[in-house]
């Protein structure tokens, strides 16, 4: 592709003591696309999440968003640059309303300043007041709207990852990273979030990478697979190319590769 890449990962790795974690990782994302990342148990999908959003700094290697290098910057400052994520195991602020969940990363973004918000101005009130109508905005389209004031943990499971996704979308990101979004879900659960990631990346203009087990997920939504086995990168390539790679096969050896037909 002519144009420059939104996402540009260099040869990044990351060491822990003795253990590479990820190493010499290489991907490129232009803007639009939807990409996965897959690999076996432990083959250092979440590390290089972590790696994309300050959670870790490179050991070695570039991590280029945007036009701007993001190696050393903290997690918020790479939000604000344009990544947002959700995470394998739900993080969401259990205590808070459905309604307040999505409300906080708006405020983390919110134009108004803090003296405003002190002194209680004017212009805090009509940025409280735009910021409530955009978060619902988003549990519309989630429809997450009715149970917008229940509580986050009461939630049924599935909704509990949607809202999650719609948090993520709210602090309005570029790239959107999805960490197996459809961990725990049934089926029709499944099949209704692919369905939603596939709304919300064409609505929002938005980038998509999204690590997941789901091979039909996977294979049914993805235009290019990046596939990792401890810390490297054994392969990339379409959906079917991946599917027949002779590596990836034997990485998931005993496992099911192949049944991504959506
Ligand atoms: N903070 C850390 N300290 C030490 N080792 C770590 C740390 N974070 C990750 N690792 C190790 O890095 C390797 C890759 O782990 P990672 O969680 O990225 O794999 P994964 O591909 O996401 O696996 P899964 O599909 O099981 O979630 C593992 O061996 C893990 O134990």
């Amino acid at each position: 592709m002519a144009n420059k890449p939104l996402l540009q990962v260099k040869d990044a790795g990351i060491q822990f003591g003795g253990l590479k974690a990820v190493s010499g990782f290489n991907l490129e994302i232009h803007q639009g696309e939807l990409i996965g990342l897959i690999g076996p148990n432990g083959a250092g999908k979440t590390t290089s999440f972590n790696l994309l959003t300050g959670v870790y700094v490179p050991t070695e290697g570039d991590i280029v968003f945007d036009g701007s290098r993001l190696n050393g910057l903290a997690p918020y400052q790479i939000t604000r640059k344009g990544i947002s994520r959700t995470f394998q195991n739900i993080r969401l602020f259990s205590e808070m309303t459905v309604l307040d969940n999505v409300k906080v990363a708006y405020h983390s973004l919110a134009k108004h300043s803090m003296l405003s918000s002190m002194l209680r101005l004017s212009s805090h009130f009509a940025g409280e007041k735009e910021i409530e109508e955009k978060a619902l905005q988003f549990l519309r389209i989630f429809q997450l709207e009715s149970y917008r004031d229940e509580i986050a943990k009461n939630l049924p499971y599935g909704q509990q990852r949607r809202l999650e996704i719609a948090r993520a979308l709210a602090a309005g990101p570029k790239l959107l990273l999805l960490d197996e979004p459809a961990a725990g879900m049934n089926p029709q659960e499944t099949h209704q979030l692919m369905e939603l990631i596939a709304f919300i990346r064409k609505e929002f203009q938005l980038t998509v990478l999204l690590i997941e087990h789901d091979m039909k997920l996977v294979m049914g939504i993805c235009e290019r697979i990046y596939v990792l086995d401890h810390g490297q990168l054994i392969a990339q390539g379409t959906p079917d190319e991946i599917r027949s790679h002779p590596k990836v096969i034997e990485a998931y050896l005993g496992e099911e590769v192949t049944s991504g037909d959506a």
